[in-house]
């Protein structure tokens, strides 16, 4: 709620103030505040509450621009759980789905509010499927720091003399109104190329640059970001994840 505190009038304004009075000009008559028309509730979690808040369970800034534009049409406000000051989670499991339950439970748990969470990997088929829900850490197995550009490294040394060079991102994302509620919304999707041999394109993140797309001729980090958003693992599971929303969450609503 805002408060405002009156602003304190200067001595030489009151001054002035009084001296009009005394002239006996007629004073204005205040026009009175048109109230704004109250917006309808659409948050069946806090009815209290105008416009839904849900918090965006992840510390990847790359995910996040993704879902927020993607999710934009739900008419939300999505907060990404850093400005909310949620620590980032634990990812204990062996399932995507497990992973990005536990990362929402945790932002809800943190901020009270509903949460979306995103667990993604990259799933390569010459191994068996890996790195999976380790590969946003993949890199640090070979002795490199954790980062994006190591990540890269540490695949392409992997594969070399690798022939089969078919991998999926995947992506699989979870809603919860609260961290106890009992039927999470989930969401996934699947995207499927081929690992390049060297880096190409500097849109993106993680593996963006040397995953190609055989339907574009181009890797996902030479697309713009519309372009990944409609065919990417994460902009399939995010169109569901909408409908879901709004099907459960919001309904009624347009
Ligand atoms: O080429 C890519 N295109 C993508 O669209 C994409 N989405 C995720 N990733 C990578 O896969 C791992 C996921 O791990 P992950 O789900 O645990 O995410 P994360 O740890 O980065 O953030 P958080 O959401 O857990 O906070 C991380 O290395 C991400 O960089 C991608 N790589
Ligand atoms: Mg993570």
């Amino acid at each position: 709620m805002n408060v405002r505190s009156p602003k304190s009038t200067p001595p030489s304004a009151a001054l002035r103030k009084k001296s009009t009075t005394s002239k006996s000009t007629p004073k204005p008559i205040p026009k009175p505040t048109p109230k704004p028309p109250p917006k309808p509730n659409r948050c069946p979690c806090s009815p209290g509450d105008s416009t839904m808040q849900i918090v965006l369970a992840s510390g990847n800034r790359g995910k996040l621009a993704e879902l927020q534009s993607t999710l934009a049409p739900l008419g939300v406000e999505l907060i990404a759980q850093g400005t909310l000051g949620v620590p980032e989670a634990e990812e204990p499991h062996h399932t995507f789905l497990e992973n990005a339950l536990a990362k929402a439970r945790h932002a809800s748990a943190h901020s009270g509010l509903p949460a979306i969470a995103d667990d993604a990997g990259l799933c390569v088929d010459a191994f068996g499927g890996q790195p999976g829900v380790t590969t946003a850490d993949y890199a640090t197995r070979f002795g490199y720091p954790k980062s994006d550009a190591n990540n890269v490294r540490a695949l392409l040394e992997q594969m070399q003399g690798v022939e089969d060079r078919r991998a999926s991102m995947v992506c699989t994302l979870v809603a919860l109104r609260s961290a106890t509620d009992p039927e999470p919304l989930v969401a996934t999707g699947r995207v499927t190329g081929l690992i390049t041999r060297t880096p190409v394109g500097d849109q993106g993140f993680g593996f963006d640059p040397v995953m190609f797309l055989p339907a574009f001729g181009k890797t996902f980090a030479e697309l713009p970001t519309d372009v990944k958003n409609a065919h990417s693992h994460r902009g399939q599971a995010a169109r569901t994840m909408l409908a879901l929303i709004r099907e459960r969450w919001l309904p009624g609503l347009p």
